[in-house]
């Protein structure tokens, strides 16, 4: 098999491996259907009131990182579980920490999204 055929079925090998990562995290995290619901209803008031592309831009970047800071957040979860299954102060930081990064993201995504919406209702 030639380099370039196999560094291709690597990286299709690595998107996958990703891929079931995702869909693992969206099934074990309760929050991930707040997630879902709330991209689902800032896309149609998006479409409907005609975000600019500026306004789709902030839009995406807020999303992907509440997403990428939730799926971040299981991932640790999972590593303080197997690392430390009894129950550990230290532990519960780390998971406390890592709760906070998810909730600090999602408050900066909602802040962004209401300034968003705010512009459009009062013009
Ligand atoms: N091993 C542990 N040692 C000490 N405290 C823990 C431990 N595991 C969990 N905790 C405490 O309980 C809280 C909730 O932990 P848990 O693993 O249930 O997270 P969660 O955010 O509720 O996760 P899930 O999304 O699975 O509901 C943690 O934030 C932490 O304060």
């Amino acid at each position: 098999m030639s380099i370039v055929k196999k560094s291709i079925l690597k990286c299709l090998q690595s998107f996958r491996f990703a891929l079931r990562g995702i869909i693992y995290a969206i099934r074990q995290e309760n929050n991930f259907i707040y997630h879902l619901l709330a991209t689902f209803t800032i896309t149609c008031l998006g479409i409907y009131l005609e975000f600019s592309r500026m306004e789709w831009l902030i839009v995406v970047i807020c999303i992907t990182t509440v997403y990428a800071a939730e799926i971040f957040n299981t991932a640790i979860e999972k590593l303080v579980d197997m690392v430390s299954p009894n129950h550990r102060r230290s532990a519960g930081i780390v998971k406390d920490l890592s709760a906070g990064a998810v909730l600090v993201a999602s408050l900066g995504a909602l802040i962004c999204g209401l300034i968003i919406l705010s512009n459009h209702f009062s013009s």
